[in-house]
């Protein structure tokens, strides 16, 4: 059976991967935390997840090119800084990223790149997402891919267009802008809901998560299609082959 290696492993995703490997077809090789031996985990993995936090993805991404193990990045939080490392360690060993690994947000945000691409820009696409008390990083990785889908549809990066927060006099809204809201509280997994508004209309997709189960499906399912890829930077749609 595949052997797994779990950056991560004593959080809430570390947890629930470990709980539904053997169902899942791979045997857990291991696991690592804060101040846990990142190299000799990957030596002894034939793949790695990494659901950790972003200040432990450079050692990880090092660590895994080190031992020549593919790693599939569920962390989410993360800079262009973090990208950049990625995309170097891809061209030694395969990556793939996401910032939500279930099918449903992946066949979600296939959804809202179409919508956008179909929909002028006079239709202003906002994203809401909420999350748990314990949440450390906004917007989520989540709202963000799927803003990163909307942006791609109409053309354009995220980067150029997208409004963090609002707040006081923020003057009107800017036409092609994708605006983002993030709600946290009690123990919500994950919804995530983008809103096309038109001129006395409104298209809504949207996603809610019921259980970490989801995610960690989609992590151990990602990891057995990348073990013994070669170097690259993949994604999650071609996983499940949407
Ligand atoms: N892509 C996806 O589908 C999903 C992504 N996520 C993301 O995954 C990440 C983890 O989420 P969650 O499990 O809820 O968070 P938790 O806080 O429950 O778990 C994080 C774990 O990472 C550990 N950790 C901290 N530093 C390091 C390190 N240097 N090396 C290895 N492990 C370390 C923590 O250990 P310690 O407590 O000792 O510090 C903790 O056990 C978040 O970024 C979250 O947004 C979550 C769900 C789905
Ligand atoms: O921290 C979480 O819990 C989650 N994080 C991911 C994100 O930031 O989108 C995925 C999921 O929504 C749960």
């Amino acid at each position: 059976m595949t052997k797994v290696g779990i950056y991560g492993s004593a959080g809430r995703m570390g947890r629930a991967i470990a709980t539904i490997a053997n169902e899942e077809g791979v045997t857990v090789a291991g696991g690592v935390d804060a101040g846990g031996d990142a190299a000799a985990l990957a030596r002894a993995a034939d793949v790695l997840v990494d659901f950790s936090t972003p200040a432990a993805l450079e050692a990880n991404l090092a660590a895994a090119v080190a031992a020549g193990t593919p790693i599939v990045i569920g962390t989410t939080g993360l800079t262009p800084a973090h990208h950049a490392a990625i995309d170097r360690a891809a061209e030694r060993i395969a990556v793939l990223q996401t910032g939500n690994t279930s099918l449903g947000v992946t066949l979600l945000a296939v959804l809202v790149q179409e919508a956008a691409r179909r929909l002028g820009p006079e239709w202003d696409i906002e994203i809401a997402e909420m999350h748990h008390r314990h949440k450390v990083d906004a917007p989520s990785g989540t709202a963000t891919l799927l803003g990163e889908a909307a942006a791609a549809g109409r053309g354009t990066t995220l980067g150029e267009v997208r409004v963090d927060s609002r707040a006081g006099l923020t003057g009107a809204r800017s036409e092609g802008t994708i605006g983002f809201a993030s709600l946290r509280g009690g123990s919500v997994v994950g919804d995530h809901l983008v809103v096309f508004a038109g001129e006395g209309e409104r298209i809504e997709l949207g996603h809610r998560g019921e259980d970490r189960t989801i995610f960690a499906r989609g992590a151990l399912k990602a990891a057995l299609w990348l073990a013994g890829k070669p170097a690259g930077r993949y994604h999650m749609a071609e996983v499940l082959g949407l």
